[in-house]
This record gives C-alpha cells, sequence and structure tokens, in this order.
C-alpha cells in the first residue's frame, strides 16, 4: 500500500485535504488537535502528517511513496533532487515567490546588475561582505552563482527573516513572499529580476517507490497525470 505524506497543518493541510477530497480521497486528521495520525476513505493510502520541511527527506529515503509539499522545499533540502524525487503533478495552491529583497530605500538598487555593483562596493566600503539573510542557501548560492553575483556572505535566518534588515543583522533578504505584506511591513523592495524560484505545492513521489503502483494511483485518482 502507498504511503502519503501530508503537511500537519495549517492552509497547506486544509488545501490538500480539498485537492484530494475533490478527487474521491477523503483525508483526515485523528484524534486531538495535537495527533499527527491520519485516516483515509476511498483509496488504498496509508497517510501521515508530517511538517511540510520533512517532506523532501522522508521521500527522499523512500519512508513515504508519495508527499506534499511546497516545490520550494523539495529544491532547498535535495542536492539533485531529481534523482530522489518525481514531480507527479502541481497542485494549483500554495504559490509562493523566493525572492530577493532590499531595503526599499536603496534608491539606486532596482535590478540584480544595480544589486552586483553595490555588493562589489559594499566590501571595500565595510571590510566584510554584504550579508543575505535566508534559509534557502541552496536555492540563494545556486540562483547568485548563475548571475555572476559573489560578493556576498549568507546569514541563516530560520524565521522573522524580513526583520534582520532593520536589526543590522543583514543588508538582505532572500525569503518567500505571497502577499508581499511582510516584505512592505519591514521597508523591504523586491528586486523585480530576482525571482529564485515560484513554488507551489506539488504532489512528489519517491524514486524509490515501486514506480508502476505510482502510476496506476495517478491513472486512478488523478485523471491519468503521472508525469
Ligand atoms: N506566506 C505564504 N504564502 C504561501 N505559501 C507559503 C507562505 N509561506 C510559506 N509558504 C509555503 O509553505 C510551505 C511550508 O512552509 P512552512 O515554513 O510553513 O513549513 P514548515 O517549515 O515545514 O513548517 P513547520 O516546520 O513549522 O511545520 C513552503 O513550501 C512555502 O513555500
Ligand atoms: O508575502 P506575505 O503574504 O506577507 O507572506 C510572507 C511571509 O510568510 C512566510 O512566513 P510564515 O508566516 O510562514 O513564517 P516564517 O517566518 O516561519 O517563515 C514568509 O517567511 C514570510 O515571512
Amino acid at each position: 500500500m502507498l504511503k502519503l505524506g501530508v503537511p500537519s497543518k495549517g492552509r497547506l493541510m486544509q488545501d490538500t485535504f480539498g485537492w484530494f477530497g475533490a478527487r474521491g480521497i477523503a483525508l483526515s486528521r485523528t484524534g486531538s488537535d495535537r495527533e499527527y495520525a491520519g485516516r483515509v476513505e476511498g483509496a488504498d493510502l496509508t497517510l501521515v502528517l508530517l511538517s511540510a520541511s520533512e517532506i523532501p527527506r522522508e521521500l527522499a529515503s523512500g519512508r513515504i511513496d508519495l508527499g506534499v509539499t511546497g516545490s520550494d522545499l523539495v529544491r532547498e533540502k535535495l542536492a539533485g533532487w531529481r534523482s530522489d524525487v518525481r514531480e507527479v503533478v502541481q497542485m494549483g495552491f500554495g504559490h509562493a515567490d523566493l525572492v530577493l529583497a532590499v531595503p526599499a530605500c536603496w534608491r539606486d538598487c532596482e535590478n540584480l546588475d544595480d544589486f552586483a555593483a553595490i555588493t562589489r562596493q559594499f566590501r571595500g566600503d565595510h571590510g566584510f561582505r554584504l550579508r543575505i539573510a535566508t534559509k534557502y542557501h541552496r536555492l540563494v548560492r545556486a540562483f547568485l552563482s548563475e548571475h555572476e553575483v559573489a560578493d556576498y556572505q549568507l546569514v541563516d535566518s530560520q524565521g522573522a527573516t524580513e526583520g534582520t534588515v532593520a536589526n543590522l543583522t543583514a543588508e538582505a533578504i532572500a525569503d518567500i513572499t505571497s502577499s508581499g505584506e511582510t516584505l512592505r511591513a519591514n521597508h523591504l523592495k523586491i528586486l523585480p529580476d530576482a525571482l529564485i524560484h515560484a513554488s507551489q505545492a506539488t504532489l512528489f513521489a519517491s524514486q524509490k517507490a515501486d514506480q508502476a503502483e505510482v502510476d496506476r494511483f495517478a491513472r486512478r485518482y488523478l485523471g491519468g497525470i503521472d508525469a
């Protein structure tokens, strides 16, 4: 029986339940709010509720066969993610953009070229590299290297990343945004040509799963989507 991992809380969990429900598979949490057990009706699946950020690792190890999480998290957590997982279907919710943002008052910084010039100047002026706060280390490094920006350092920030600039622990940030409200409230602006990844909730299959069984499941419940 295929084992499905879905996010254990919040909008991502609710929207995932809704998405499967529309395909005739009723997923639900059992027990109390704090108990991460689940029930499935309408398909031969076992359900496990997990932190969205742990689902990539569980897929890679083969402990779950199918998993729902943000496409950003799979790319960030798994180097060479395609050898560990395959995309079964993009689910059309959980849209969020991983962007690079700088202080809104940086008038001379309107794009990535300006940003690259500022990083070079910054190092000379301050004696240390411009700091970018993020939890997306792999994706940010790959993006900046592809765009030949090298004079920076990453500062790890696992939450409230937009606050690091005001707190003087970073000069710029790379984080997920959807409405843009958190960036605006923290006086930051997006560099329009620095969209690092456009994320959405995605159903992934482990490369360690029985691929024929995954394909049978996709054909039966997802209208033959088994890319
Ligand atoms: N404001 C947002 N709007 C839409 N999607 C978001 C937003 N913030 C985060 N996401 C997406 O939600 C997914 C899960 O992010 P989140 O940080 O909540 O998970 P998590 O770290 O596993 O949570 P936890 O460890 O607290 O259980 C990611 O794929 C991310 O892109
Ligand atoms: O563009 P917006 O709609 O304002 O959303 C962006 C915010 O949402 C996420 O934070 P979340 O609440 O998931 O908490 P986090 O700080 O732990 O990442 C993200 O890290 C931003 O802080």
